[in-house]
């Protein structure tokens, strides 16, 4: 029987590594304490392949050198999902286009690349976003009086309405059951990649899991009903428009869905397809604002430079006048770099899994027999020093400017938050125009100062949401002119 090995030997083991049980028990504990554990095999072993071991799954090697990670995303065929990730994330995710592959993903690729045109996200940035932003600046505002707001929950609401709408044509809400319903089965379909005992656990304690994806997949039903409807009614009307921004919007609402009609036509499918793309899409960019948030809390100097940021690009700014549209990743390369630290540091997708499709070898000269087990966690890969320098554990945003203030890119591997090759993040860009507008418009109308004490942990789930959200106190902010108050 072929097995992982490097130069003939067997991969070292990582911390922990019980006999018999291999990483089986350290795989049962929380999302953090497993973070932290991962953390510790890269400190521990820099960029060394090492073995995971979990009886009666197949033999696992975690990968931690960037150079391995590029192998894997130029040779996408070899390393897919497999059964591995299909088994466990089907109940959720079905079709979806992250369980996909071969020409299925392709059709669900070809309809989101005509759902995030340039022409698509432009009415994004200059309809949709400034709209949906005054709704939670007014809902902000209100509550100056001292009462806690979770800061989660106003990113996560401005997500879903982004998605329900341009992506569905439908009205969605963060705290709509689907939404909770969705979250608690994300959380169950990740422990059943970390607990080999899934089918039997859930056999007893699964019910509201059955419930939780029940909701979820009649909700992808109605989503697939609506936009039928939305099609009859378009075919039966008068289509033109006046060109004004409401009816821009109009226009291009729904056009996610649509598209995956057009290509996939069969709607049980469609329903998987549109599910797993409106996680894909807001949860993410709902989690990355919120650790933002969190940071930027920690660091008042790094608030101060993004006021000055909007000084430069909005002059004579007053307190009202703020315009998010003039906020760009060209406009505004400081923020973007605090965008790109936050992703580093809480990247919202922390772990990757891959199946070896056929034999294959890493660069590093890693042999993986078929159906060896693939993993990377990129919350610690992003933490390493060998990779990121001395001050790989600071929030540093500059990391990502050079001399002149410009942003520099780093490749794939090295900062694989929105993976690689292929199968590379079909919404970055427009994850990227949300952030740049949400950010600078936020920080520069309030201060938001903890509601809570110590530190903020992510509960475990397929993203990174966190654990009881974001509680803060808000007050206006009344300085403007960007110097720290
Ligand atoms: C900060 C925000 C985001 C991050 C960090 C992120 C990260 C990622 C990552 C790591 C993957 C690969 C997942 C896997 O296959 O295991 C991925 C795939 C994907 N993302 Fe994003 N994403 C973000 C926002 C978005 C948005 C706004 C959309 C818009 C709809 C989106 C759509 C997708 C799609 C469709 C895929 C699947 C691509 C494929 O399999 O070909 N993402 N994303």
């Amino acid at each position: 029987k072929k097995t992982i090995k490097k130069d003939g030997e067997p991969l070292r083991n990582p911390p922990n590594t019980l006999p018999l049980v291999g990483n089986g028990i350290q795989f049962l504990q929380s999302r953090w304490n497993l973070l932290e554990w991962f953390d510790r095999c890269q400190r521990q072993f820099g960029h060394e392949t090492l073995a995971l071991t979990v009886p009666t799954l197949p033999p696992g090697a975690l990968i931690q050198d960037p150079k391995n990670l590029e192998f894997v995303f130029k040779h996408e065929g070899l390393f897919t999902k497999g059964m591995f990730v299909k088994r466990r994330s089907w109940d959720l995710f079905g079709n979806g286009i992250i369980n996909a592959d071969g020409d299925f993903w392709k059709l669900q690729r070809k309809a989101g690349l005509s759902f995030l045109t340039t022409a698509n996200l432009r009415v994004l940035t200059d309809v949709a976003l400034p709209q949906y932003l005054s709704e939670s600046i007014t809902e902000l505002k209100a509550s100056t009086g001292g009462q806690t707001v979770d800061l989660q929950h106003i990113f996560h609401e401005i997500t879903t309405k982004l998605m329900g709408k341009m992506a569905y044509n439908m009205e969605m809400h963060a705290s709509d059951t689907f939404s909770q319903s969705f979250d608690y089965a994300s959380g169950c379909t990740a422990k059943r990649f970390q607990n080999p005992l899934w089918p039997l656990t859930e056999l007893i304690f699964g019910h509201q899991f059955r419930k939780s994806v029940s909701i979820v997949k009649s909700f992808g039903r109605n989503i697939v009903t609506s936009a039928v409807h939305d099609r009859e009614k378009v075919s039966s009307s008068d289509t033109s428009s006046s060109g004004d921004a409401e009816s821009k919007l109009d226009q291009i609402s729904g056009s996610l869905i649509q598209s995956l009609l057009d290509a996939i036509g069969d709607e049980q499918m469609v329903a998987d397809a549109a599910l797993t793309y409106l996680s894909a899409g807001r949860d993410t960019t709902g989690q990355a604002l919120t650790w933002t948030f969190y940071l930027l809390m920690k660091h008042p100097l790094v608030v101060t430079k993004i006021r000055e940021e909007v000084q430069h690009v909005l002059p004579g700014t007053e307190k009202e006048d703020i315009d998010p549209i003039k906020f760009t990743p060209v406009t505004m390369p400081y923020t973007m770099a605090v965008f790109y630290e936050v992703l580093r540091l809480y990247p919202p997708i922390p772990f990757e899994i891959r199946q070896c499709q056929e034999d294959a070898a890493l660069p590093d000269g890693t042999f993986l027999p078929k159906s060896s087990v693939l993993v990377w966690c990129l919350w610690a890969m992003q933490r390493s020093k060998l990779t990121w320098g001395d001050d790989a554990d600071e929030f540093n945003p500059s990391r990502f400017l050079d001399q002149n203030g410009k942003l520099i890119s780093r490749s794939a591997s090295e900062f694989p938050v929105f993976y690689g090759g292929a199968r590379t993040c079909l919404g970055r860009k427009m994850a990227e125009a949300i952030a740049v507008q949400v950010i600078p418009t936020m920080a520069w109308l309030f201060e938001f100062q903890p509601a809570y004490e110590g530190e903020r942990k992510s509960q475990t789930s397929l993203t990174l949401p966190m654990e009881g959200g974001l509680p803060v106190f808000v007050r206006e902010n009344g300085n403007r002119t960007g110097e720290k108050s």
